[in-house]
């Protein structure tokens, strides 16, 4: 089957890798070095999954329509990435790979012909060096259809995907990328002192913070009426025992997700951003915390002063040490 992959970053070149692996014609969208990269010596996959050198065609958009394409780019990114390649998206189902709420979504607004997929990557992945993706921590990727796509569709991807790695498909995909909205309150840590994702949580001030974003997100979702989706051992009973328990027992729950997520040092992907000079998706993860908090008329100063945070060390290029981060969101309890 051809399979085209826009943005192969770190989870889009491991879709990528192991799509080629398993024999499909790949081709892939990159930019700058990666790009360039790829071209060069192929995309080469490394950890939980194996090693794989890819030889795939790549480009700075898609030469040809392929039958199912894949899009994995930074939330910020998605809608220029979109336009870049519509003239070969047209009718072709396409999976979109996106932490936060709605970039499925969005992308079918964005694309109204094209019948969307949404994803939810529960795989850590690194992308650090030019050409190189690495698997830190394995898992599978859940699937939802969205109200206008056919079930065809679904089924298309599902098996597609679901040859070379692990998928789940789940009826409540908001539920599922609420789930995963609460993991990724660990992304914003890291992105701020440099710490991996592991490191963070065996901070005890920044897993009293991260306990406490936790919380404030769980909240907002309550309020308006999410009903968690059960994912990498969260499941809506557990966080509704979270949000009730004491704090000191709370703050065993980040320890459990650091332990799930394995010894292999996941950075996560908001310091990938920041280790890479980018901008990061900080907007779209403690900020969608924010601006759902708003909608439902209430607030999430927490999550609102990590993204500030973030924001300061993009602009910045300074990490803040722990006590620091602890100075700077003092918390009540
Ligand atoms: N990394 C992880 O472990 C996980 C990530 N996710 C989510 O998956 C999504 C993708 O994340 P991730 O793979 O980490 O991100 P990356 O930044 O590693 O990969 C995205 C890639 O797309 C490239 N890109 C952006 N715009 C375009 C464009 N218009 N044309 C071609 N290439 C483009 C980027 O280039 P450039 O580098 O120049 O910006 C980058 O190489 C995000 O929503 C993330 O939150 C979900 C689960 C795990
Ligand atoms: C769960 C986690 C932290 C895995 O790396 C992730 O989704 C991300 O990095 O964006």
């Amino acid at each position: 089957m051809k399979i085209a992959v826009i943005g192969a970053g770190a989870v889009g070149g491991v879709i990528a890798a192991l799509a080629d692996r398993a024999g499909h014609e790949v081709s892939v969208t990159a930019r700058g070095a990666q790009l360039d990269a790829i071209r060069a010596q192929g995309l080469h996959l490394r950890g939980h999954w194996g090693e794989h050198t890819a030889r795939v065609q790549a480009s700075a958009v898609l030469g040809a329509k392929p039958d199912l394409a894949v899009l994995a780019v930074k939330a910020q990114d998605a809608a220029a990435a979109l336009d870049a390649n519509a003239a070969h998206l047209d009718g072709v189902p396409l999976v979109v790979v996106q932490n936060g709420l709605g970039g499925a979504e969005a992308a079918a607004a964005h694309l109204p012909t094209t019948p969307v997929v949404g994803a939810l990557a529960l795989f850590a992945a690194s992308y650090l060096s030019p050409g190189e993706v690495e698997i830190t921590t394995p898992a599978s990727t859940y699937l939802g259809r969205l109200p206008a796509t056919p079930d065809s569709v679904l089924e298309l991807a599902r098996q597609t995907l679901g040859a070379f790695m692990p998928v789940e498909v789940t009826p409540n995909f908001t539920g599922a990328q609420w789930t995963k909205l609460i993991v990724n309150q660990i992304n914003a840590l890291p992105a701020i002192t440099g710490l991996s994702v592991q490191q963070t949580i065996a901070d005890r001030r920044l897993r009293a913070v991260l306990t406490a974003s936790m919380l404030e997100a769980v909240g907002v979702a309550r309020r308006r009426g999410v009903r968690f989706e059960t994912l990498l051992g969260l499941s809506d009973p557990l966080l509704a025992a979270f949000a009730r328990a004491p704090r000191p027992i709370a703050r065993l729950l980040p320890r459990l997700m650091g332990r799930r997520m394995g010894a292999t040092p996941n950075p996560g992907s908001t310091l990938q951003s920041i280790r890479r000079g980018q901008l990061t998706e900080i907007d779209h993860l403690n900020g969608a915390v924010v601006a759902a908090a708003t909608d439902a008329g209430s607030r999430a100063p927490l999550n609102a002063a990590l993204v500030a945070l973030v924001h300061r060390v993009e602009a910045e290029g300074t990490f803040l040490t722990p006590d620091e981060v602890a100075r700077a969101i003092p918390l009540t309890r």
